[in-house]
């Protein structure tokens, strides 16, 4: 048998069970065309709900058990989700390196989420270099698919997503001034669905995470599974704060609950499961 990769993960099976009532079923039918995925919103944050130093700054929250169950997670959801803010900050890898999985001792890309990107714009700058494309072609990992509302996204992007396996997704998006692009997303999930993804983790960044959660969207959430770190990272950082609500008489409510809650610690850091309250 092939050496494993260096950055191989374990993690152990006593920790699965707590996960399994959030996450997607391992018998999901078969996704079509009207159907939604099983959507699960996770991240990482700091106790100031941060996600990041800066949107340029990639930042470990994660310490290692809690990271290796978010690699357990990716090996359980067909898609991975992020927005281009992230892709373009991190250059991220979006893959799954939980030992058993497809490039990581397992069965070609066996438990290997496809990377979805929401790029509206068609403005994440990428080569055959990034890490994503390199693990493509390593068979560690799947070639992305960016969601875009560019009728004909550019010809040199597009023969790069080609080679690799991937493809760009062209929906309708409401432009509502320069710069500000605003996709449904019921019509994202939608589409991810038509191309027979039955799950999706949502992992970010800022911007994609507060436009979900809120009211219109709550019925698509399925579970959230959030990561917190014990770390204030301090004023100026990529905050998680969705907008506020504000009731019939208007006062001001809380933008979101979460109910049927439970918490794991992992480490130094402790997980939190839960059901967006409707
Ligand atoms: N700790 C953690 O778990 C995670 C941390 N991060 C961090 O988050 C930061 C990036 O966050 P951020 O800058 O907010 O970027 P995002 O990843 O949220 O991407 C934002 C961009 O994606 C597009 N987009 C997102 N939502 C929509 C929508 N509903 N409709 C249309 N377009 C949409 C827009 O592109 P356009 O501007 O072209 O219109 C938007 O500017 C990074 O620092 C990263 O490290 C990210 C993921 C997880
Ligand atoms: N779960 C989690 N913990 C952290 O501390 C993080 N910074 C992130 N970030 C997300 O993971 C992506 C990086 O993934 P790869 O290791 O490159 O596969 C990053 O882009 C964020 O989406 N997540």
């Amino acid at each position: 048998m092939a050496p494993l990769p260096k950055d191989t993960l374990h993690f152990s099976a006593e920790h699965r069970s707590f996960l399994e009532p959030h996450l997607p079923p391992k018998d999901l039918p078969p996704a079509n065309n009207s159907s939604f995925p099983f959507t699960t919103v996770t991240f990482a944050t700091s106790l100031d709900s941060q996600l990041a130093l800066s949107p340029g700054a990639p930042t470990q929250l994660s310490g290692p058990q809690s990271k290796a169950m978010t690699h357990y997670l990716r090996s359980r959801y067909d898609a991975i989700l992020i927005g281009v803010g992230t892709a373009a900050a991190d250059n991220p890898s979006l893959n799954c390196r939980i030992e058993g999985v497809g490039g990581y001792g397992g069965e070609g890309l066996e438990g290997q989420p496809r990377p979805i990107i929401i790029d509206p714009a068609a403005r994440w700058d990428f080569t055959t270099n990034h890490k994503i494309f390199q693990l493509a072609r390593n068979g560690q990992g799947r070639a992305p698919y960016i969601i875009t509302g560019l009728a004909t996204p550019p010809a040199d992007k597009k023969a790069i997503l080609d080679e690799a396996g991937g493809k760009f997704i062209t929906l309708d998006i409401a432009t509502t001034g320069i710069n500000d692009h605003k996709l449904d997303w019921k019509v994202v999930l939608k589409a991810l669905s038509a191309e027979g993804l039955r799950s999706v983790m949502i992992e970010g960044g800022r911007i994609v995470i507060n436009s979900l959660l809120q009211p219109e969207y709550f019925s698509v959430i399925t579970s959230v599974i959030v990561t917190i770190a014990p770390t204030w990272l301090g004023t100026g950082g990529v905050v998680v704060s969705p907008p506020r609500r504000f009731n019939d008489e208007g006062k001001p409510m809380a933008a979101v609950r979460l109910d049927h809650v439970e918490w794991h610690p992992f480490g130094e850091d402790v997980v939190l499961c839960g059901k967006v309250k409707l």
